[in-house]
């Protein structure tokens, strides 16, 4: 059974197809890296997914089942836009979000402690949330997104308002709960930032889903679409390719569908360039998307 499939749904705002017509699934133990630019249509996809607005056509099923009580209390779910109480205690506040998951309180403070030890936090539990810093808070939301012990993890911009260290503390977290089976859909236009750790991905771009399946076929699908190159000299124009990023010796480019590595190659070669490695890459998820899209992610 899958823990979350999407058939077919749509969200028609006035004229605009904000979702089109969106088929997705993600079974246990795996993460799922929901990606997209700006206004792509994620946050509108994973609100319908929770049940927070319903699609204008097709349907959600969570567990195998439309949204109820019982599917709420085994998703954890962190919008993007997110709140504490802030004059309440970090212990409280989350001993309060886990009992309205059904959660025994004496259990949660337990666990709200197991896991603020987990993310560097316990020495300010007794704490008011808004003597939290930005990073902090993000943390302790967090927290509370996976102190019921969910099956099924939404997370809207995962790593929002965190530095490089907690940014790994958070995926390290993350990967330990895929471990246990858990499941997770991670949303973000940061494309990259979320690619090593997902077993899937769904691209949407403008509501339209232009990438979807496993990761690793994905990029080997593209894997000779993508060139890198050390060199000496001045890099020259190169045509016949969608995007050429060249500085301080590397040149990293994308080839669009009709020109081969071969083609690039001649091109350098009569420019005089010296060149000192030639290699076709693994594209990145952002080379996918510009390959895909035609035009540079935001
Ligand atoms: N309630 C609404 N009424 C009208 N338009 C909306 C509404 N909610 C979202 N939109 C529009 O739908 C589009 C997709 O928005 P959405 O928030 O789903 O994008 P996103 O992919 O999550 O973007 P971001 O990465 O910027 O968070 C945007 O153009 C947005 O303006």
């Amino acid at each position: 059974m899958y823990v979350v499939e999407t058939h077919g749904i749509s969200k028609i705002y006035g004229c605009n197809v904000i979702v089109d017509n969106l088929s997705l699934s993600l079974e246990q133990g795996q993460i799922m890296g929901l990606i997209g630019p700006n206004g792509a249509g994620k946050t509108t996809t994973l609100r319908m997914m929770m049940d927070i607005i319903k699609p204008d056509s097709g349907k959600v099923l969570i567990l195998g089942e439309q949204m109820n009580a019982d599917a709420q209390n085994h998703i954890g779910y962190l919008p993007e836009e997110r709140g504490l109480y802030r004059k309440q205690k970090i212990i409280d506040s989350l001993v309060y979000l886990a009992s309205l998951k059904g959660m025994n309180p004496v259990v949660a403070r337990t666990r709200a402690m197991e896991l603020l030890e987990k993310v560097g936090l316990s020495a300010h539990a007794e704490k008011k949330v808004e003597q939290l810093s930005h990073g902090m808070g993000q943390l302790v939301q967090l927290v509370s997104t996976i102190i019921h012990d969910p099956v099924l993890m939404i997370i809207d911009e995962p790593f929002n308002g965190l530095d490089p260290v907690n940014v790994q503390l958070v995926k390290d977290l993350m990967l330990e709960l895929r471990s246990q089976n858990k499941s997770l859909i991670l949303s973000t236009h940061r494309m990259n930032e979320v690619e090593e750790m997902c077993d899937r991905i769904c691209m949407l771009n403008k509501g339209q889903q232009v990438l979807y399946g496993n990761l690793l076929d994905i990029k080997n699908r593209y894997r000779s679409n993508t060139l890198e190159v050390d060199y000496e000299g001045e890099f020259p124009p190169l045509s016949n390719v969608s995007d050429t990023k060249a500085a301080n010796g590397k040149a990293h480019i994308i080839l669009n569908g009709s020109t081969t590595a071969q083609d690039v190659l001649v091109q350098l070669v009569k420019s005089g360039l010296v060149i000192h490695r030639f290699e076709i890459a693994t594209p990145t998820l952002n080379d996918i998307f510009i390959s895909i899209a035609g035009k540079k992610n935001v």
